[in-house]
């Protein structure tokens, strides 16, 4: 297993060429929070933004709606129930985040099975949190494209059947391989499983264990592979920034809150940028 180094944010983050504008730096749509977890479709988005995302719609509950756009008003908003303007959404994207926040119930599957009907194979699919845990409970058909799962151990254990205590690198590069995907596999030093290697992330802290703090990475994922190039790199460098800003804010701080990982991105990025 290879460990992840600090190398791997100057080798992604780019200083961005003066012709350049939004466009350039992707279209990502962020799918999830219904009526009870619309914070973490919030917190995801927030990521998606601060990462530099050029242009961000989040698909949520309408209920979400003045809070979004209270809190990231660069977002704009699709009601997720609009099947017609979610898919031509979904498949106009560069880049796809679903599942934060979803929920497990019929309504979240339905929005979850539309979702993953429109979108191609030119296109990088972040799937975590609820999504997860539907796709391991039902049926659904997953995409070509570039897909990146991003469990904790139990989403993990629920996906590909393996149990907490034997998540082994040898075992879990076996599913890795039958998903033909990118595995996040989230905990403390948690490990990548990428199409050719295996890394493991050296650094993170206690202080990140609080609710959001995968909604944002996986907001984060999506908007580092919307805008660098390497689509591998850019997870790990996207892993790696989430708990190398968690470790310099628990310096100072007993916990690190989501959205305060989100508002450091743009100067944490801006010093690797070259
Ligand atoms: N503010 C919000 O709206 C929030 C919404 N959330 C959303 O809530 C939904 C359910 O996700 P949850 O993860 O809370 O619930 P889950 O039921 O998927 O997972 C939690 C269960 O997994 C177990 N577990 C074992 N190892 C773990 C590990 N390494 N990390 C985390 N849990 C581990 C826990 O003990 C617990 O029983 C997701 O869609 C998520 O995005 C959460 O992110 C919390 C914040
Ligand atoms: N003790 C810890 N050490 C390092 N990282 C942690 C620790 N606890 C949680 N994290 C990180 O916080 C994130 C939690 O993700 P997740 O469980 O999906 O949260 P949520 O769904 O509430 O947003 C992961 O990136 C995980 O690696
Ligand atoms: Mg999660």
């Amino acid at each position: 297993m290879l460990t992840l180094s600090e190398d791997i944010l100057t080798k992604t983050i780019r200083t961005r060429p003066d012709n350049s504008y939004k466009g350039t730096y992707g279209r990502i749509v962020l799918v999830g929070g219904n009526a009870n977890f619309g914070g973490a479709i919030i917190m995801a988005s927030t990521a998606a933004v601060y990462a530099g995302a050029g242009l961000v719609t989040t698909g949520t509950d309408t209920s979400n709606l003045s809070s979004l756009h209270a809190n990231l008003p660069e977002t704009m908003f699709v009601n997720y129930y609009d099947k017609v303007k979610l898919s031509q959404l979904v498949s106009d994207a560069t880049t796809v985040v679903v599942g934060p926040g979803l929920g497990e119930d019929f309504h979240s599957e339905e929005v979850l099975a539309t979702v993953l009907a429109n979108t191609n194979a030119d296109q990088t699919v972040i799937i975590d949190g609820s999504a997860i845990t539907l796709l391991a409970a039902h049926k659904i058909d997953t995409p070509a494209g570039n897909l990146i799962y991003t469990p904790h151990e139990m989403e993990w254990q629920r996906l590909s059947g393996i149990k907490i205590g034997e998540q082994t690198v040898e075992a879990n590069q076996v599913v890795q391989k039958q998903f033909n995907a990118t595995i996040v596999l989230k905990k403390h030093h948690s490990e990548i499983y990428t199409k050719t290697d295996t890394y493991q992330l050296p650094i993170g802290t206690p202080a990140q264990a609080t609710g959001g703090m995968g909604d944002t990475l996986a907001g984060m994922i999506g908007g580092f592979t919307a805008q660098f190039e390497n689509q591998q790199n850019a997870v790990l460098a996207a892993v790696y920034t989430h708990s190398a800003i968690a470790e310099e804010l628990a310096q100072s701080q007993y916990v690190v809150l989501p959205h305060q990982i989100s508002q450091a991105l743009p100067s944490f990025m801006k010093r690797y940028a070259n």
